[in-house]
């Protein structure tokens, strides 16, 4: 049974609450922290004799004693993308549907709230580099090589050992599931390091559908959840051993899996046209790509100029980028449009249409296969994304091209002469999709997690010298 009470004040900076509720006392900072060695100043965290910890919401929670404990699950993401949140967010909905309380998931970017540059800052660098196609094309095949990264990613380990032990500490977990492809050394190493490795279940869950960075397979994880055979198989070849890697498919919200949603209704809903068949148009959480140029052909080639009038309606979901919803807010177009920002029910949007134009971002296209939408990819990330592109239209689920001419003239092509391709390809989209995906890595996790016996037994000590 759990009571809750309200926390004092916010007062103390996250490292000093952390320094707290961890250690104990007062922290006057990394170099303390660094040298604060002697067992007397050590505070003995064992689940078996818990009786608080701090709430994601700032309370206290109190658990009885004797009363069965929840364990905790920590998701490691990072908002490089939209598509790792999403990731993220979608396995701990199926743990709240499937187990209730049995499991507190905390959805978390570590790196950013405990350690500094450039591990607090990759967002930006991301995106920076994303927008310089050939530095990330450097970047990306640049680190592929194990020496390279592993050695990387373990001088960062050891430099920020303490403050990501911290991280990891805050939130006591039974369960570390990383959906980021930076996220499995550093972790591991500092786990390694304070002797935790075989008591806290750590497992990888891949968010890229095939030509995925090679910093993702680590082989010290209790599980590797691999989207698709293709990726598998790079697993395999990356020393992964096949007790270690399952094939599910890629996570997506439970909302695309299980909500029953009639097009008509949520056309009326989403205040569609009723009657107009309907192209989605987007770029990622970040609204990335060719949207703009795309929007203006469509705006062309879906107004049949004989009969001046639309042959079909256009949504646009800008994501995060402001500055493409009033650029486009401020346009005229010829057929309907909508313009939107970012959205938290793509379900709902995806199931009012009948197609979709995307950059090859793995979360929107197993979403748009869920919804058996025909996908228009026209644009791609090199490395992790290009092997996005055979594996839609290999399967016969979409096309590709760059041009926004040409998406145009497929679309309106869909949408008038060419409806039976439309329908085959969203047959194909329905056959490649895996909405269940997401149910079964978690049901996985839980077994994992029943076979390692009573995980309360986890003692977190704080013991020192990590860094060293
Ligand atoms: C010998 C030549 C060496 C080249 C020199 C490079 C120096 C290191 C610089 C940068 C590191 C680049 C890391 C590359 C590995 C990335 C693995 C990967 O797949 O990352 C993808 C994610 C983003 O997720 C994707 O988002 C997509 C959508 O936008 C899509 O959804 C996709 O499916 C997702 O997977 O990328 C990142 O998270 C990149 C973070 C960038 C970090 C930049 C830090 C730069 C600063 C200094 C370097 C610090 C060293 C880092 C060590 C990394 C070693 C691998
Ligand atoms: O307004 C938006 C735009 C995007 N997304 C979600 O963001 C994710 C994008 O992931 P993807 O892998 O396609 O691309 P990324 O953003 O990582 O480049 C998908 O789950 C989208 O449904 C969203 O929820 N709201």
């Amino acid at each position: 049974m759990v009571m809750k009470v309200a926390t004092p004040e916010k007062v103390a900076s996250i490292t000093e609450k952390v320094w707290q509720s961890v250690y104990g006392g007062s922290n006057s900072g990394r170099h303390f922290y660094h040298h604060n060695h002697h067992p007397k100043h050590q505070r003995r965290y064992s689940y078996e004799s818990e009786d608080e910890y701090e709430d994601e919401d700032g309370t206290i929670q109190l658990m009885q004693m004797g009363a069965e404990r929840s364990k905790n699950v920590l998701i490691l993401m990072s908002d490089t993308g939209g598509g790792h949140r999403a990731s993220a967010e979608a396995i701990r909905d199926a743990f709240r549907i499937e187990f209730g309380d049995e499991y507190r998931i905390h959805v978390k970017d570590v790196w950013k709230e405990y350690t500094g540059w450039p591990l607090n800052d990759m967002e930006r660098s991301y995106k920076f580099m994303v927008k310089h196609v050939q530095l990330w094309k450097v970047a990306f095949h640049g680190t592929s090589p194990r020496w390279i990264h592993s050695s990387y990613l373990a001088a960062i380990a050891s430099y920020y050992a303490k403050e990501v032990e911290a991280g990891l500490m805050k939130y006591k977990p039974d369960i570390i599931i990383s959906v980021h492809p930076l996220m499995q050394h550093i972790p591991l190493l500092v786990l390694k390091w304070k002797g935790l490795q075989k008591k806290v279940i750590f497992v990888t869950v891949i968010t890229d559908l095939n030509t995925c960075h090679p910093t993702w397979f680590h082989p010290r994880v209790n599980r590797c959840y691999c989207p698709s055979n293709e990726v598998a198989k790079r697993a395999l070849c990356d020393g992964l051993e096949d007790s270690q890697v399952r094939v599910f498919g890629l996570p997506i919200r439970p909302s695309f899996a299980r909500a029953v949603l009639s097009k008509d209704d949520l056309r009326r809903e989403l205040e569609l046209d009723p009657d107009l068949p309907s192209v989605l148009l987007m770029g990622g959480g970040e609204g990335m790509g060719p949207v703009k140029k795309t929007a203006m052909a469509l705006s062309e080639s879906l107004y049949d100029k004989d009969q001046q009038k639309p042959i079909g309606q256009m949504i646009i979901i800008c994501g995060r980028n402001k500055g493409l919803v009033s650029t486009l807010e401020s346009q005229e177009w010829m057929i309907p449009v909508k313009v939107r920002g970012f959205e938290t029910q793509m379900e709902k949007w995806m199931g009012a249409c009948d197609c979709i134009i995307t950059k090859a971002g793995p979360g929107t296209i197993a979403e748009a296969l869920i919804r058996g939408l025909p996908i228009v990819l026209n644009d791609y990330i090199p490395g992790q994304e290009k092997g996005n592109v055979p594996y839609v239209v290999d399967n016969g689920a979409g096309v590709f091209t760059r041009s926004p001419k040409e998406t145009a003239r497929i679309v309106s092509e869909w949408f008038s002469t060419k409806t039976d391709e439309l329908k085959r390809m969203s047959e194909n989209a329905v056959k490649l999709a895996q909405p269940e995906a997401v149910f079964d890595i978690v049901k996985d996790i839980h077994e994992l997690a029943r076979h390692r016996g009573p995980l309360a037994n986890i003692s977190y000590v704080s013991t020192s010298n990590v860094a060293s």
